[in-house]
């Protein structure tokens, strides 16, 4: 099975290059982990794959090319992805918001009528995302990063086999933090994962591959030993860290 190809991806606007010649292959069963400084590109790559930004080049999934394909075409061909915000229904139970992730052709009071029976792919994303005890409670009530597993569990009962997630973790508890990695461990086993963060702990302990992205480009790529002793890689870091220092004592100073 092949997972996603990126060629030559490249997205401008007004003339300004955010993804510049991208290059990107990341198989089912890899947990990659797309880092960077700010401004890097990163975003803008994930709102390329799916078709929220218009770009050149190659994004092939399965063999399938997407560029070009709606947002709703890219996500019916199971793609989905999670934003910084959970964006799930507050007022509605954890369960009823997965019933209508899952729900496609069935009607509204269908899914909202409390059911004993719980389909078998909702009952299994509850138990992947550890949200089983709470499926009766109101997803407004959840901790924040119960709600981000929400968001995940309504993206596996969707079957997606692409999942890009933006930054699951900030916000998190160290504990939160722990669950989120084991969690994508376990949902990358057989599918195609990647992480944009900025959570350079959470990326040593969690991801399989890294690529670095660099004022739209790809700097760097390999396992996260790799990417740490590259030299170019500590430049950007380091450069980046030095300007800040000298930025706060330029403050300091003032
Ligand atoms: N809609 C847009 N119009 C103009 N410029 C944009 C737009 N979206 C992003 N950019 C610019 O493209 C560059 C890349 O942004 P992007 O958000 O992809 O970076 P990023 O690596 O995700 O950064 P961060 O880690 O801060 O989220 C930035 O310089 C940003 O200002």
């Amino acid at each position: 099975m092949s997972g996603l190809e990126i060629r030559r991806l490249r997205v401008s606007f007004d003339g300004f290059t955010a993804v510049d010649g991208v290059d990107l292959d990341v198989r089912p069963g890899d947990l990659r982990f797309l880092i960077g400084p700010n401004g890097a590109g990163k975003t803008t790559l994930v709102d390329a794959v799916t078709g929220l930004v218009r770009a050149e080049g190659s994004v092939r999934f399965g063999g399938e090319e997407l560029l070009g394909r709606s947002v709703h075409r890219i996500a019916r061909s199971g793609i989905g992805r999670t934003f910084q915000t959970a964006t799930v229904f507050e007022e509605l139970t954890v369960l009823q918001n997965l019933d209508i992730a899952a729900g496609a052709g069935r009607s509204l009071w269908t899914m909202l009528r409390r059911r004993k029976d719980v389909p078998e792919p909702v009952a299994r994303a509850l138990e992947t995302v550890g949200l089983t005890e709470l499926a009766d409670s109101p997803a407004g009530t959840l901790a924040h990063g119960q709600k981000q597993w929400l968001e995940i569990g309504m993206l596996l009962v969707q079957d997606v086999r692409l999942l890009l997630l933006d930054e699951p973790v900030a916000g998190m508890s160290h504990d939160e933090r722990q669950a989120t990695g084991e969690l994508l461990q376990r949902i990358s086993a057989e599918r195609t994962v990647v992480v944009i963060e900025h959570d350079m702990d959470f990326m040593r302990s969690f991801a399989r591959s890294v690529s670095v992205l660099h004022a739209g480009k790809v700097l760097s790529e390999g396992t996260v030993a790799e990417v740490q002793a590259d030299p170019k890689v500590q430049e950007v870091y380091l450069g980046h860290a030095a300007a800040e220092t000298t930025a706060d004592v330029a403050v300091q100073e003032a």
